[in-house]
């Protein structure tokens, strides 16, 4: 009798754990729902945004949804702005949108700016702050970003300056004295954000100098910081919310490269500026050749193909950047390429300032072919003809990628953006992120641009941005290359990669990525020893077998979880909530 309880006992236990088991994985199942909901919700909104601003230019009166047209008529500066444009710019006519988000700001208006890499946002508020009474203030994350634009601006004869780390006490006193009593003259003034988060004098300074109708505009520069779902969220930007309540009437003016339907909502709530007028330009870069390819797991084989391609294409010496994931790894690829007659230096965050900031100047004076950067080599590169871009890994984020593949061709020309991967990239890049909110989902995004053979690249892009598809006119590899595809059916494969997880999972085993993809084929070849219904399995190649793993981790049917170490973050591989379909299908 005891024995019978005792086995029911044990029967309803391990149907409690199995409960539990599918419950947590339907909870894991509604989070994403849930995010993806929140997504889909940004996306609808966005388009009504669009829809209404178009009914707009039809005669429709919104106050909030002003649209380009609205802003293309004769306005009381024109002649001055046309001026302004040509004697201290130097430039003949405006770029698309630039005079309409001008006219925009200076009728008093909130403005948003989307503009592609190289579109040319810093114009639209430096023109118009020529163009008004006091002081603009411009939010800008870096230091280096800073200092290039107030050298520029110099140059031209403008009254720029910034306050930042490096500012000498004297200049500061200077820059105070136009702030509060509107001494010598200052048009343009640069800060970080922790400006505003941490410096009470600031911003008292700030207060006098609006009291007394002299801060004209307040311009943020990258935008998309704001944002928590944005590819480089800065915290401090999160301060930026009280500019709009200290000075309401201040027009604002947000700038940003990239930033999707759900970053736009994010950056017009955290600023303040929910009934601002929107430019939203296409992420579209015409002249921009898109390539993957496959990256060989030999380091050296990896290099000699950039290598080759570099002096195949480029016999004229053109500039390019290679972008790599480490400091390590940059200045490998840079030593290589050096010895193979390539004229490359490295660039990353551990040099010398002086070192760095010579490298970038021997480049930018075309004294240099190549330079090879991580991220650090990064906001602030305004070389116009860089004619490739070349990643030696994928980047952390799609939004990361569309900019730094941006900086090729800012000035039309045709140029070529070339990215090498292989999927035993991804779990060091995804311990990176790990901690970073949405980094995983950012990364993903990622993938799924490098993974695909089919899609055409730019299409990636527009969907990614939530943007109406364009022609790419043969632009990528897929829409030029695409027709000689072999196709393999992994079904199979793909559901005893699942099983495998599962038993290791029962053991309490864990794997990583790179070690299931290993056990998996040769368990898989001893098992298809005389048996012909799993002899494809030996057809797969090693990287092949690895690229199904991340095909299984993108549609959450593995997911990866990750332990710490005293040393390091690891990444694992368990079962996600999907499994159980994909098994009984
Ligand atoms: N109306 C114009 N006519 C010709 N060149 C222009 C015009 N406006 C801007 N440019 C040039 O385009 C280049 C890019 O401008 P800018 O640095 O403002 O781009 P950006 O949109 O801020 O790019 P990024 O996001 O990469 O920083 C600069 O060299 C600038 O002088």
């Amino acid at each position: 009798m005891a024995e019978e309880v005792e086995e029911q006992l044990r029967s309803v236990n391990q149907e409690l754990l199995q409960v539990e088991e599918q419950l947590e994985q339907l909870l894991e199942r509604q989070q994403m729902l849930l995010e993806q909901q929140t997504e889909l919700q940004c996306l609808l909104d966005s388009m009504c945004d669009s829809k209404s601003e178009h009914a707009n230019t039809i005669g429709q009166k919104d106050d909030a949804a002003d649209s380009a047209k609205t802003w293309t008529g004769t306005f009381p500066w024109d002649k001055e702005a046309d001026s302004a444009l040509l004697n201290i710019f130097g430039l003949s006519s405006y770029r698309t949108n630039q005079r309409e988000i001008m006219n925009a700001l200076l009728s008093g208006k909130d403005v948003v700016v989307i503009m592609a890499a190289g579109g040319g946002k810093s114009l639209c508020y430096q023109l118009p702050a020529l163009l008004s009474k006091g002081t603009t203030l411009i939010i800008s994350p870096l230091l280096s970003l800073i200092q290039d634009q107030v050298m520029g601006l110099t140059a031209l004869g403008v009254a720029a300056a910034m306050l930042t780390s490096v500012t000498s006490k004297e200049e500061e006193k200077t820059i105070y004295k136009s702030l509060e009593k509107g001494e010598g003259e200052l048009k343009l003034l640069y800060v970080t954000p922790e400006k505003i988060a941490k410096s009470k004098r600031f911003m008292s300074k700030l207060e006098k100098c609006n009291h007394a109708g002299r801060l004209s505009i307040i311009a943020i520069d990258e935008a998309h910081c704001c944002s928590q779902w944005g590819h480089d969220f800065r915290p401090d930007y999160k301060s930026l919310g009280i500019l709009k309540k200290q000075f309401p009437k201040v027009s604002m003016i947000a700038l940003t490269a990239t930033a999707t339907a759900r970053v736009q909502n994010d950056l017009r709530e955290m600023l303040q500026i929910r009934s601002c007028v929107k430019f939203v330009s296409s992420v579209n870069r015409p002249n921009l050749f898109y390539e993957v390819r496959e990256k060989s797991t030999n380091t050296q084989a990896v290099i000699s193909e950039i290598a080759d391609f570099i002096k195949r294409s480029y016999k004229k010496k053109d500039s390019g950047i290679v972008y790599c994931y480490s400091r390590k790894e940059c200045e490998q690829v840079a030593k290589e390429l050096c010895l193979q007659g390539i004229g490359a230096a490295y660039y990353h965050a551990d040099m010398e300032p002086n070192a760095r900031s010579r490298v970038h100047h021997q480049w930018s004076s075309n004294k240099l072919q190549v330079i090879v950067g991580t991220v650090a080599f990064g906001m602030g590169i305004n070389k116009p003809d860089v004619r490739f871009v070349i990643h030696h890994s994928m980047s952390k984020s799609l939004e990361t990628y569309y900019q730094e593949s941006g900086r090729a061709g800012r000035d039309g020309l045709p140029s070529h953006c070339l990215l090498f991967y292989k999927p035993a990239d991804l779990p060091r890049h995804s311990s990176m992120v790990f901690h970073e909110h949405a980094g995983l989902a950012n990364l993903y995004s990622m993938v799924r641009f490098c993974q695909s053979k089919r899609e055409c690249r730019r299409a990636a892009f527009f969907r990614h941005f939530g943007e109406q598809h364009q022609d790419c006119n043969g632009m990528c590899d897929n829409c030029a290359l695409g027709g000689d595809i072999a196709e393999k059916d992994v079904t199979a494969h793909a559901q005893s990669i699942v099983l495998l997880v599962k038993e290791m999972e029962h053991c309490d085993k864990k794997t990583t990525l790179l070690q299931l993809a290993d056990s998996w084929k040769s368990r898989a070849n001893q098992e298809a020893q005389g048996r012909a219904d799993i002899k494809l399995v030996k057809d797969l190649k090693k990287q092949e077998v690895e690229q199904v793993v991340v095909q299984l981790l993108l549609d959450g049917i593995l997911k990866e979880v990750f332990q710490h170490t005293a040393y390091a973050t690891n990444a694992y591989v368990a079962l996600g909530s999907l499994w159980q379909s994909l098994i009984h299908d």
